[in-house]
């Protein structure tokens, strides 16, 4: 099972160009795409689900060009995309019918299996409520339960964790381990710490192109050596922001003690940090500025 992005690039109207020449093999297992607001991910999400095209380049899924072929991925696709609406006075049962119908889903089999998706994602015990009453989180779990009718392969989730509190959150979190398996899960965010725990990739997206794409443990690997702590006067902040990459802050007694993201020591007296995944997507970020 793969997907493979082959020099995709996509212009809007007025010359937006939300994809340069991306480049992108997925295999089976979890990856985060992580870029901050406007970085081309919904635009790529939307062209996996084959709801917008590339304007050059090529997807191609399991060998299959889907630009040529569409339906050989559809059927094995689950889309939840950013702005998903629900039906506010249907019930999740209702709701999810309707959702299957529009698949060309029927028959006993599907009943069986939104049952099960109820059960799975926690919603069986408000089968009789309207969607409308539900909080984010639980909305969240319909639109993964409308995208997992069809038991796709490749599983493509726009943001899925917007507008969920804390708790929330972690509930997602082990719950797309959970489905992750035999199939490519994509999801999007813009929140580091969302991807930290699940991804087995992260790509990593500003500007429309792909800065990165590894294993969190190669991508921490990158910054080795590269992050310090040292300890400042308050008063040197604005001045430490203006010339340093700042992953950190802390206030301590005798001062701010910063965590910095820097290929040489910032001061003499730096100590070297052990890096976090954050310290590596700034790390990243801050080479694109310098390229
Ligand atoms: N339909 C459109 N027409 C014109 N420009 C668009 C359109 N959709 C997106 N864009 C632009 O393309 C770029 C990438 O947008 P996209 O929504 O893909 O980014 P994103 O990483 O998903 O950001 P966000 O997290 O804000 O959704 C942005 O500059 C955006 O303004």
């Amino acid at each position: 099972m793969q997907l493979e992005i082959k020099q995709v690039s996509k212009q809007y109207k007025g010359d937006v160009w939300a994809l340069r020449e991306m480049n992108l093999h997925m295999k089976k297992g979890i990856v985060g795409l992580l870029g901050p607001n406007g970085a081309g991910k919904s635009t790529l999400m939307r062209i996996l689900a084959t709801i917008s095209q590339p304007t050059t380049g090529t997807i191609n899924w399991n060998g299959i060009d889907i630009r040529k072929e569409p339906d050989e991925l559809r059927q094995m696709l689950g889309y939840l995309p950013q702005d998903f609406g629900v039906y506010p006075h249907l019930n999740p049962i209702e709701f999810l019918e309707y959702a299957a119908a529009l698949k060309g889903l029927g028959g006993r089999q599907t009943k069986q299996r939104i049952m099960e998706l109820l059960e799975l994602l926690n919603l069986h015990h408000a089968l009789k409520r309207p969607i409308g009453s539900f909080s984010g989180g639980m909305r969240q779990r319909i639109g993964i339960a409308q995208a997992l009718l069809n038991d796709p392969r490749l599983l493509v989730i726009d943001e899925p964790t917007v507008g969920l509190d804390p708790e929330e959150r972690v509930r997602f979190r082990s719950l797309l381990t959970d489905l992750s398996g035999d199939r490519i899960i994509v999801f999007s965010t813009h929140i580091l710490s969302d991807i930290e725990a699940t991804a087995d990739q992260i790509a990593i997206l500003s500007e429309g192109r792909l800065l990165a794409h590894s294993d969190p443990s190669s991508l921490l690997r990158s910054v080795r050596g590269k992050v310090w702590s040292v300890i400042i006067p308050d008063e040197e902040i604005q001045n430490a922001r203006a010339k340093w990459t700042i992953s950190g802050t802390i206030r301590q007694d005798n001062g701010l003690q910063l965590r910095i993201v820097s290929n040489v020591p910032p001061l003499p007296e730096a100590i070297e940090a052990t890096p976090t995944l954050e310290d590596a997507y700034l790390y990243i970020r801050m080479k694109q500025g310098e390229a």
